[in-house]
């Protein structure tokens, strides 16, 4: 646990980097620090292994003031990984993310067999051990860098906008594999960053800083997006939070339609009698192993000859699905959103179609969950 009482950094020049920081970061858990540019969110995190040292307040690591701690060793004892990695040029890869184990004074066998294990704990090839940064992506060197901050197994892992030079499709995937690492190691992670998706899909808890270092919330994201406590921080999140908050819910709840699916097989009379009775504008074309094939809609149906089967027949892309068991609301409303029917395809994990949801019934699942 580390904790800040009435922490403090206030430099000569009168800037007021962090006011008066009062916080608990669990053990165990992702704590994110979110804000504006400016808002004490880095040296806040800098604080915790006295790359900065605070000017007020004390800051105790499971309870040990850290000013009674030698300061290098501190810093060896906490992971930190910085924006574009930070990683040492002239070192390889695998000399990278040894070196504190070497500092410790691990013998070097040792030290390279944790560096290749930790290699393929990021997800990296052992034939890029030999590798110097440079020939990396920043994806890659992202990933050297978090293995380098793992190497000897510290308890408390810092992150100072780690992911932020990278794309937008690295950094999700880079994104992915901290939630699978930390599944695994329970570290103590403090993250900080400027963007609050990533706020919200890291975060067991959010600190959301405001400019003059003070911390405007500190909640559950769940809460976070529900319940801003005032207009910043309302604003901070941005307007679409309620879409956001949807990822919270799980899409198991949602009643989803068969009727409406037809095997490829079926003749069109079959799915004409049935769209029509119903008065629904879409039926769903599944083939014989019910993976979706096309949406067609009521007015082809009435047009089609008769005796002709289904999957012959001129089908619109079914889009989008979302699995039933493992994704949330949100990926139901995307799904029906970019759908040409307006109606999400619900499979389960190996990708075979469950059902339908109807725009209604996906309108009522959101309604009841944002009462
Ligand atoms: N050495 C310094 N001397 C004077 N002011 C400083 C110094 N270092 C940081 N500051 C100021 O302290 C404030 C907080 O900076 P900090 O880097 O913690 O913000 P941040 O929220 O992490 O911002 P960013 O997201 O842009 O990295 C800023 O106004 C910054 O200019």
């Amino acid at each position: 646990m580390i904790t800040f009482e009435g922490a403090a950094k206030f430099y000569p020049d009168g800037t007021v980097a962090v006011a008066h920081l009062d916080l608990t970061v669990e053990t165990g858990k992702t704590t994110v620090f979110v804000g504006p540019s400016g808002s004490g969110k880095t040296t806040s995190l800098r604080m915790i292994n006295r790359m900065v040292e605070p000017t007020g307040g004390t800051i105790r690591v499971d309870g040990a003031d850290i000013r009674d701690q030698n300061p290098a060793q501190l810093r060896r004892s906490i992971g930190y990984v910085i924006q574009q990695a930070g990683l040492f040029p002239h070192r390889t890869v695998l000399d990278n993310i040894a070196t504190v184990p070497l500092l410790l004074g691990w013998r070097r066998s040792r030290a390279r067999a944790r560096a290749l294990e930790l290699m393929d704990l990021v997800g990296l090839e052992p034939a890029q051990a030999k590798r110097y940064p440079h020939q990396l992506s920043g994806g890659q060197q992202q990933r050297v860098g978090v293995a380098r901050a793992l190497a000897a197994d510290p308890p408390i892992l810092l992150m100072d906008e780690p992911f932020s030079a990278v794309d937008p499709v690295v950094r999700t995937s880079l994104q992915d594999e901290l939630i699978r690492l930390q599944q695994e190691l329970h570290k103590t992670i403090v993250f900080v960053t400027h963007d609050i998706d990533e706020a919200v899909r890291l975060g067991d808890r959010i600190a959301v800083f405001r400019p003059g270092g003070e911390l405007a919330q500190y909640d559950a994201p769940e809460r976070l997006l529900a319940e801003p406590v005032d207009a910043f921080v309302e604003s901070f999140i941005g307007y679409d939070r309620g879409v956001r908050r949807l990822s919270f819910f799980p899409a198991s709840g949602l009643s989803l339609r068969e009727d409406v699916v037809f095997d490829d097989e079926d003749r069109v009379e079959r799915a004409q009698t049935l769209v029509a009775g119903e008065n629904e504008p879409w039926a769903l074309v599944v083939d014989a192993e019910r993976m979706p094939k096309g949406w067609v809609s009521a007015e082809q149906l009435d047009r089609a000859p008769s005796g002709v089967p289904l999957g012959s027949l001129d089908l619109a892309p079914y889009g989008h699905t979302f699995d039933v068991g493992a994704d949330s609301l949100r990926a139901a409303l995307d799904a029906a959103v970019l759908s040409p029917a307006g109606r999400a395809v619900g499979v389960d994990e190996e990708g075979r179609v469950v059902g339908v949801v109807s725009q209604n019934d996906l309108g009522a699942a959101i309604w009841s969950v944002s009462e």
